[in-house]
């Protein structure tokens, strides 16, 4: 008997075991076998008998298998799991996945496994002649089988390899591909593993089949749905009702299925793929998620291309396991260095990796380039500003963003918008503007000029803290009175006056420009301070260097214009001259007298005391100032002053820096385009021409220039005309953009935030008399706390409310605020039909006022305390499954649905809504002080005799801006 030899199919048909199953045991019991056909000797095969009748006892799959046709072999399902499917461990169940993977992975096999697999079993039965497995994966012969899954699956089942059905589209390339590769002698590993009979194939050289599994490449990972459903299909039919139920009872899931396809260990992907594949995911996604995930698959890739060598089965395969991934933005950003990966491998990580190795050092280089000071010296878009910050583009965007301005990269932004962005990121910022401003005086002189200079008057501003004195100062020089025409007391406008002073016996003329001293006229004190030659710092020397005092200097300082300093009000009891000149020896202006070189001169500007020297010292420093100019020449120079006069149409204050300007003379002055057609000087008299550091009114432009714009006399109306309409263009689009720019936030960005209750706005539309009120406004309005409620002046400009504002406040949902203006005709109209509300005021605190009225109108409303009474229990009685308290009301009344507190010895018991109040048995609405109540409080029966009942009602209550006001 133990020489007796048994072939292993001989074994699996007397055990009625699958030949792989025998085999597995023999690797089990290290019997050394190659495949069925192989013999063991009788002994061999008694251990083999005993582990298998062993391992069927702990399995319900015998009992499940269907009784063998006539004609089938008791293997008929092969195992595509290697060599050693069965470690010694593992569980029967474990072999049986296989099968039903194996089904699954070839549909001839799904087919075959039960009723009609007539052909799979004959192929197999017939030990010596293995070779008809061959044709029965294989495409041509796959057709002939007649209980062949695919033919009763599939309408086409002969289909060539090139043209896949669509059913078959996903499995396909792998159905087609196995038997391509197998014949000429490539199997894949799965292939090889599964089949035993594989030794004994002849290895013929195919070379056309390695191109082959590309062809159905294409539709693979479209069709992975179609796949599925086949595959589901196959199982759910009458053939795959056996492996199905095997499944449910060993294995839920058929997950199998696609482990056994690419002989890859069950993963999580693997459940993803499985999902995406049902949820039938479009073949462009699954290249994207391939890409994504090459690392995960490499094994994979090595497996698969060890199989046939081509990246078609790899593209298959993973369109299958890639799990879904979401499309974000660090996606996008990374796809391409994805896509190097993808195509180089690991060569392109490493390259990758090189690559933003390279860019974190560019980074690291650009931050350590980065300028600290930034110098601006006209409009630049997004990109460029994020250029110069050496910032990414993303980072200026979001600066905006965050100030209320939606901008792309080509977005133009003006200077101070581009100063604001540039400051909130940290940087300094010079405008070219102001050192420009600041030279202009000399900027006016040109070459040409050199030869014909002559000596022109000193233009003098007066500088200083309110109420140091100024106006008083300029009008007792002038022997007028301006200060007492001021409207709300303020200087709102800069003037230019003219004083003819005598001095050496001459009559000298010096220009003063009265510049205001109230805080919020900064912007246009700056602007005085660029015109001028001598700088008149006023301190009251009963009140020293204020901070007014202080930013003067420092304007002074910047136009690098001398200061002489007007120690003023000495005639005043609480005067201290060297208290002044102390404090101001902390600016580096040291008093003559003290050693240093600033003029300081006390002067009583009231009394006019003192007054002959300061001028002398103006005279003085003048002449040291060598101040010259070109009469004789068309006039240039700055628009101290403009405004819309409702008599005269727009009228701007000239200053005339070179040249000289008169009647009839054609000029532009910003963008604005004029024709002289009258000239008034300070005195209201009417002049011809007006030389070098005059300052005259002039009439006859066609619309209101900016304060600070420069004006230029041009020869011929052509010339002018064009840079009128060349700068007018320019200043329309910038307005439009900041018009659009502002629509935009209010409408989007920041409605959303305000309706979050993040931030709230108060949109403004500002239009003034002149400019230097609108900046004045402007400044003002920067001044008010703003945490909670944001203002927004969404357009600011001198001139009359027009319909377009009010249109765009219609848009925007803003206010509009007019400052010494008028309606143009059909404003009023067009704001009263679209709800737009327009203010109109003439003194500047009353604007204020009602803006910060506004701001807190828009402050969510606190709810507060309002106490109503006091009240005693006196009583408990019970009441259904509650009770009620008797109880007298002290002080005050109880209110039906106002709110109570419960005391008890000093303690709050309960708090809630009074639900129940009674008079006499009956509901009242309230109880007053000196009444007897019946209390009930819902959800509370515990009251007490004795119990204090404190009654309240919440109310809101505005809020005011200032800290200390809005805690109630
Ligand atoms: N006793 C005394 N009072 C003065 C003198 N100069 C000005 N005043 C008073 O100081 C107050 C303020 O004077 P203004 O000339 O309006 O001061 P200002 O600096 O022009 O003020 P703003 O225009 O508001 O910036 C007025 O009541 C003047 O009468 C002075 O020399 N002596």
């Amino acid at each position: 008997m133990s020489n007796q030899k048994v072939r292993i199919y001989e074994l699996s048909r007397e055990l009625n075991l699958d030949n792989k199953d025998i085999l597995a045991v023999c690797d089990q019991l290290d019997i050394a076998v190659k495949n069925h056909s192989s013999t063991i000797t009788e002994s061999e095969a008694e251990k083999i008998r005993k582990k298998a009748v062993s391992i069927s006892t702990s399995t319900p799959v015998k009992p499940k298998r269907p009784a063998p046709p006539p004609q089938s072999s008791p293997s008929p399902r092969k195992s595509s799991s290697p060599p050693k499917p069965m470690k010694k461990d593992r569980p029967r169940k474990q072999q049986i996945l296989e099968i039903r993977k194996r089904s699954s992975k070839s549909d001839e096999f799904v087919g075959s496994a039960s009723t009609s697999s007539a052909s799979t079993d004959d192929s197999v039965a017939k030990p010596p002649a293995p070779k008809p497995v061959r044709p029965q994966v294989s495409p041509p012969v796959k057709p002939k089988s007649p209980g062949s899954r695919v033919s009763a699956s599939s309408p086409e089942p002969t289909e060539t390899r090139a043209t896949p059905p669509p059913i078959y589209s996903k499995p396909a390339p792998q159905l087609l591909r196995k038997p391509a590769v197998k014949g000429p002698g490539a199997p894949s590993k799965s292939e090889d593993s599964a089949s035993p009979e594989r030794p004994t194939q002849p290895k013929p050289p195919v070379p056309t089949l390695m191109s082959q599994p590309r062809r159905p490449q294409k539709p693979a990972p479209v069709s992975a749905k179609t796949a599925d459903t086949e595959s589901e299909a196959s199982s759910s039919g009458a053939d795959g009702m056996e492996l199905d139920s095997t499944v449910a009872v060993l294995e839920p899931k058929p997950i199998p299925r696609l482990v056994n396809r690419h002989k890859r260990p069950k993963s999580k992907v693997d459940d993803d793929d499985s999902l995406e594949d049902k949820l039938g995911k479009s073949s462009k996604a699954a290249k994207q998620k391939r890409r994504s995930k090459k690392t995960v698959d490499d094994d994979d890739e090595d497996l698969l291309t060890t199989d046939d060598g081509t990246q078609a089965t790899v593209d298959v395969s993973r369109s299958l396991v890639r799990p879904p991934k979401p499309k974000t933005a660090a996606t996008k950003q990374s796809r391409p260095m994805v896509t190097a990966t993808r195509s180089s491998n690991r060569k392109g990580r490493r390259r990758g990796s090189r690559n933003r190795d390279r860019q974190q050092q560019q980074q690291q280089q650009a931050i350590e380039e980065r300028p600290t000071l930034l110098t601006l010296a006209t409009d630049l878009t997004v990109q460029e500003l994020a250029l110069e910050l050496k910032l990414p583009e993303t980072e200026v965007i979001k600066t905006l963003f965050i100030k209320g301005i939606a901008a792309n990269i080509n977005q133009t932004l003006d200077i101070e918008t581009a100063e604001m962005v540039a400051q909130e990121l940290g940087y300094e910022v010079e405008t070219v503007e102001e050192e420009s401003m600041a030279r202009k005086v000399t900027e006016m002189i040109d070459v040409e000029d050199l030869e014909n200079l002559q000596r022109r008057p000193p233009v003098v501003t007066i500088m200083g803290h309110v109420d140091h004195g100024k106006t008083t100062l300029l009008d007792s020089i002038r022997e007028t009175k301006v200060a007492q025409g001021e409207a709300g007391g303020i200087t709102q406008h800069i003037g230019a006056y003219h004083v003819d002073l005598t001095h050496n016996d001459e009559v000298q003329q010096v220009v003063f420009l009265d510049t205001p001293g109230h805080e919020a006229f900064t912007a246009m004190r700056a602007r005085g301070t660029r015109v001028t030659d001598i700088a008149i710092l006023v301190v009251a020397a009963d009140d020293g260097v204020r901070p007014q005092t202080v930013e003067a200097i420092s304007h002074a300082r910047a136009a690098k214009v001398p200061i002489i300093v007007a120690i003023n009000k000495i005639d005043k009891e609480g005067a201290q001259l060297d208290r002044v000149r102390q404090e101001l020896t902390e600016y580096e202006l040291v008093a003559e007298d003290w050693g240093g070189e600033t003029i300081m001169v006390p002067v009583s500007a009231l009394k006019g005391e003192n007054l002959d020297a300061l001028l002398e010292m103006v005279l003085l420093v003048a002449e040291v100032e060598d101040l010259h100019a070109n009469p004789n020449r068309p006039a240039k120079g700055t628009v101290i002053e403009a405004h819309l006069d409702k008599a005269r149409g727009p009228v701007a204050s000239f200053l005339i820096q070179n040249g000289t300007l008169k009647v009839g003379d054609t000029l532009v002055a910003g963008s604005v385009l004029g024709k002289v057609r009258a000239m008034i000087d300070d005195r209201g008299e009417r002049v011809q021409q007006a030389g070098p550091s005059f300052a005259v009114e002039v009439l006859g432009l066609s619309d209101v220039p900016a304060a600070g714009d420069e004006f230029e006399v041009f020869g011929d109306d052509k010339s002018a005309r064009s840079v009128a309409n060349d700068r007018s263009d320019q200043q329309r689009q910038t307005r439009l953009q900041q018009a659009m720019a502002s629509r935009r936030v209010s409408l989007n960005a920041f409605s959303d935030q305000a309706r979050e209750g993040e931030l709230k706005e108060l949109n403004l539309i500002l239009k003034a008399d002149v400019q230097g009120s609108v900046e004045a406004i402007l400044g003002s309005l920067g001044q008010l706390p703003q945490d909670e409620v944001q203002v927004r002046v969404l357009l600011s400009a001198p001139g009359e409310i027009s319909e377009t504002d009010v249109d765009l406040a219609a848009a925007s949902s803003a206010v509009i605020i007019g400052f010494n203006t008028s309606l143009a005709t059909g404003a009023r109209q067009a704001a009263d039909k679209a709800g737009v509300d327009i203010r109109e005021y003439s003194i500047i605190y009353n604007l204020l006022e009602d803006i910060e009225g506004a701001m807190e109108g828009l402050l969510e409303p606190e709810l507060v305390e309002e106490p109503l009474g006091q009240v005693e229990v006196r009583a408990v009685f019970p009441a259904g499954r509650g009770a009620v308290a008797g109880c007298y009301v002290q002080s005050g009344k109880l209110v039906r649905n106002c709110r109570i507190r419960v005391h008890r010895n000093g303690e709050v018991v309960r708090e809630g809504i009074l639900d129940s109040l009674k008079r006499m048995k009956e509901d009242a609405r309230e109880v007053n002080a000196g009444y007897e109540c019946g209390v009930g409080l819902d959800g509370f029966k515990d009251w007490k005799e004795g119990d204090a009942i404190e009654s309240f009602q919440l109310v809101t209550k505005r809020r005011t801006l200032s800290p200390a006001s809005s805690s109630s």
